[in-house]
């Protein structure tokens, strides 16, 4: 009977590895596929120890979330190069901000999370079952996108509290994923946020993932990101009135060291 269920194991298993050698769509579903299971399962557990060893919702979690998630890079063949790690080191809360391609990012997030750091992220995720209840537990800041002035009105409340809590808050000032290997505009969100409560702006960008993941394509294999954590770009004396020019800085700082870290000629001077 054991050997019935083996042997039924290994030729389903055989019958999958032939399946994904042959065709890159069953390759990239299920590939993607064990990223969703393996997100679901192991927030699942880690919304287990988050309960026990803090007891609800707070940033703390996020040291229990960036050790399970970081695990997960050995699972997809990804490597990551990371430099300008010291510029994190700012005295007191900061406003960071980076490229977002997909869902896989979350790996590239936890991969250089500071303490004391939480993310922006839109309310449909809270709907992601354990994901959701990781997502929360963490302390992540939910928007709606769809409404900006209740978005401004959170964002408005986060800028109070920052200082109190000497948190640092990570948004994807692109607002969506993008997966091209270039940025979209910029919001504005994040840099009003800065110039709010007067705390810098750190630019992480990520190369592109375009050489070994492309949805379109059903391209996932495995990769090398690198990552640089730029210097710290003050705010101090700012207005509003100052938010769309350090909204344009941040961009063409953060595109062309996208463009230099995925070894792609420099475009900054065509487009804005
Ligand atoms: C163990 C296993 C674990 C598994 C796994 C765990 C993972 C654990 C980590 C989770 C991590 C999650 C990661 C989520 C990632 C996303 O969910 S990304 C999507 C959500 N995030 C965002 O959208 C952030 C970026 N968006 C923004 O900042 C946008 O500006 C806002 C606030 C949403 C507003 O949207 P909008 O209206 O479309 O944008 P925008 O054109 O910028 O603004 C309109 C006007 O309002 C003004 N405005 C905007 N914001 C403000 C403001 N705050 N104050 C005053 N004026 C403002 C603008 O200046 C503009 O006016 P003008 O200058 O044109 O006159
Ligand atoms: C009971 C409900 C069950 C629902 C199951 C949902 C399964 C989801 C499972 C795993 C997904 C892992 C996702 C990790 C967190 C990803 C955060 C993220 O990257 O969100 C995308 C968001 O930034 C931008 O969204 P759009 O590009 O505008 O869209």
């Amino acid at each position: 009977m054991e050997l019935g269920w083996l042997l039924c194991g290994t030729a389903v298993l055989l019958l999958l590895h032939v399946l994904m050698e042959l065709s890159p769509a069953v390759n990239f579903a299920l590939r993607i596929g064990f990223y969703c299971v393996l997100c679901l399962v192991s927030s699942a557990l880690a919304a287990a120890a988050c309960l026990l060893v803090n007891g609800g919702r707070t940033v703390k979690n996020m040291r229990i979330i960036k050790a399970v998630v970081k695990t997960f890079k050995y699972f997809f063949g990804l490597r990551f190069e990371v430099k300008g790690l010291e510029n994190f080191e700012v005295e007191g809360p900061a406003i960071i901000v980076s490229n977002h391609q997909s869902i896989l990012d979350m790996m590239g997030l936890m991969e250089v999370l500071p303490d004391n750091c939480v993310q922006v992220g839109k309310k449909e995720l809270m709907y992601t079952g354990t994901v959701g209840l990781i997502i929360y537990l963490g302390g992540v800041i939910f928007i709606n996108r769809k409404s900006t002035s209740s978005a401004k009105m959170v964002m408005a409340e986060v800028a109070k509290t920052m200082a109190a809590e000497n948190l640092k808050v990570w948004v994807y000032p692109e607002g969506t994923r993008n997966c091209t290997g270039d940025l979209l505009p910029f919001k504005k969100g994040a840099f009003h946020l800065a110039v709010q409560a007067q705390v810098p702006v750190i630019p992480v960008v990520y190369s592109s993932f375009t050489t070994f993941y492309n949805p379109k394509t059903n391209l996932f294999t495995s990769g090398k990101i690198k990552v640089e954590i730029l210097p710290p770009i003050e705010t101090k004396g700012l207005t509003s009135d100052d938010v769309t020019d350090l909204t344009d800085r941040c961009f063409h700082t953060m595109r062309e060291t996208l463009f230099r870290l995925s070894g792609r000629p420099s475009e900054a001077k065509d487009s804005s």
